[in-house]
């Protein structure tokens, strides 16, 4: 099982992130309180392992801004979280992450419509486009039904349900923000925390997920 942590906006937290064990950081280029800067993001990047995934966050974003933040910033890979279009997110050198809110099963559904290889289910509440802390109905996406994609679990994990939520969906990879903070602020010990229950290293039994 995979771990993005998203929202990173300083180096302390992404290299504690990457020793913890996270499979990806998410940089928020797009309106958010965890906005972060080019310059910024190319200073912590710099310092990140070359292959290590590193993600930026999009909603609505003009192609050609993006193509410039991927150039600029070692980015390799692209989240759209906004009402990009199938065509929006096609044409891209980097792996695209098409965001999608799951208010019901029909939702799913929409996940035929785009050719990336990614999709990721996050909740439609809040207040913001994503990183609103909010879940929706693990069950109207258990496995089998999300179909030839790699499918990125989101929308209110926390360390405490992040175990219930993989035994449901059966994700390749999930992603947190919100769950992972205290007082707005990332918190390493929240981040450990989290990565340690999804790696299974402070847990006994033997419950099933995929990997
Ligand atoms: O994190 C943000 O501020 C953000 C802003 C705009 C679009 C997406 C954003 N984050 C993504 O939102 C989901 C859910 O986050 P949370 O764990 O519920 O806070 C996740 O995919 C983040 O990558």
């Amino acid at each position: 099982m995979k771990i993005k942590i998203c929202g990173i906006t300083d180096l302390d937290t992404a290299i504690a992130a990457v020793e913890y064990g996270a499979d990806a950081l998410g940089f928020v280029f797009a309106e958010s309180k965890r906005r972060i800067t080019i310059d910024r993001a190319k200073e912590i990047i710099k310092v990140l392992p070359k292959n290590f995934l590193k993600i930026g966050v999009f909603v609505n974003e003009q192609k050609e801004t993006i193509e410039r933040i991927l150039e600029e910033t070692e980015i390799n890979a692209i989240q759209l979280h906004g009402d990009e279009s199938p065509d929006d997110c096609a044409g891209f050198l980097t792996p695209v992450i098409k965001a999608i809110s799951i208010g019901s099963a029909k939702d799913i559904l929409k996940a035929d419509e785009y050719e990336c290889e990614y999709l990721l289910l996050d909740s439609p509440k809040g207040k913001y486009r994503g990183g609103n802390g909010t879940s929706f109905d693990w069950g109207v996406a258990a496995g089998q039904k999300v179909k030839r994609k790699k499918v990125i679990l989101a929308g209110g994990l926390t360390p405490g349900n992040v175990i219930e939520a993989i035994q449901i969906v059966q994700p390749y990879m999930v992603d947190v923000s919100s769950g992972v903070e205290l007082d707005g602020k990332k918190d390493k010990e929240k981040i450990k925390r989290f990565i340690d229950e999804v790696k299974g290293r402070k847990r006994n039994g033997n419950i099933q997920i995929a990997r």
